[in-house]
């Protein structure tokens, strides 16, 4: 099993227009590890992701995979290097039936391969001939997260993945994304507001504000230390 890539982003400013919302955000994302990245809202986390599928605007800095940078290129090509990025609009193609949008996640794999994602998520083999208008959210949810999962990336960027999911339906796509990152080796970072899902999914946690790294360690220090989440993540003026 190849081990993935170590992502690095050194000194990234990036944002829309002239504002920056990614600010001098220098890190290490450990090659197979779960990261959390948490934030209250509008902290930056989306535009994150974002900036590493090259979907923002840069200022500066690079992201680095291996010792490789990836900073100049477009997004198809980051795709190509092995990024995979499941967006909280979940763009699948609503014209197209749930088996022809999986199809277009295959990356030139076999046809068949189409079966992992109704192994991952049964309800979408039911749904086979159904277009993505007649999906429901949860369902479109699935469709999106499983094309992304069928061009197996080495590090997988998911945008609030749970939004809209029933509580049943969040138990399997986490489990199923925990034994897919055991089976491949593969980094993902997960944005997610449901804090005990995330911790429960992650081993390394990263709480953005305004758009830089405040504080980052272990998924179990963070659950051992609810002042922690009080302070990062809590209601109230920062
Ligand atoms: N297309 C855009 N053009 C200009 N500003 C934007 C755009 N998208 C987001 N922003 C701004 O960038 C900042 C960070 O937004 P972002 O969506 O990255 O935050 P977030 O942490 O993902 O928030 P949430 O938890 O609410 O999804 C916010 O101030 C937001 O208003």
């Amino acid at each position: 099993m190849t081990s993935p890539p170590t992502l690095s982003i050194r000194h990234l400013a990036a944002g829309y227009g002239a504002i920056r919302v990614i600010d001098d955000l220098t890190l290490d994302v450990p090659a197979g590890s779960r990261v959390a990245l948490l934030g209250r809202n509008g902290m930056g986390k989306t535009t994150l992701l974002a900036s590493l599928m090259g979907l923002t605007r840069r200022f500066h800095g690079e992201v680095l995979l291996d010792a490789r940078d990836i900073s100049g290129l477009s997004t198809t090509a980051r795709a190509a290097a092995g990024l995979g990025y499941v967006p909280q609009t979940r763009d699948i193609f609503a014209s197209l039936t749930v088996e022809e949008n999986l199809v277009a996640g295959l990356k030139g794999r076999p046809r068949s391969a189409v079966g992992e994602a109704y192994a991952m998520f049964p309800r979408l083999a039911d749904r086979k001939k159904n277009l993505g208008t007649q999906l429901s959210g949860g369902e479109q949810q699935m469709l999106s997260t499983a094309r992304t999962l069928l061009g197996q990336p080495s590090i997988l960027l998911l945008d609030e993945p749970l939004e809209g999911l029933a509580p049943v339906i969040c138990d399997e796509l986490m489990a199923s994304l925990i034994a897919l990152t055991q089976d491949r080796s593969m980094t993902t970072i997960l944005v997610e507001q449901q804090i005990d899902r995330a911790l429960d999914y992650a081993d390394v946690v990263l709480i953005i504000e305004h758009g830089h790294i405040a504080w980052s360690g272990q998924a179990s220090a963070m659950r051992e230390d609810p002042s922690l989440v009080d302070r990062y993540l809590g209601v109230g003026v920062h």
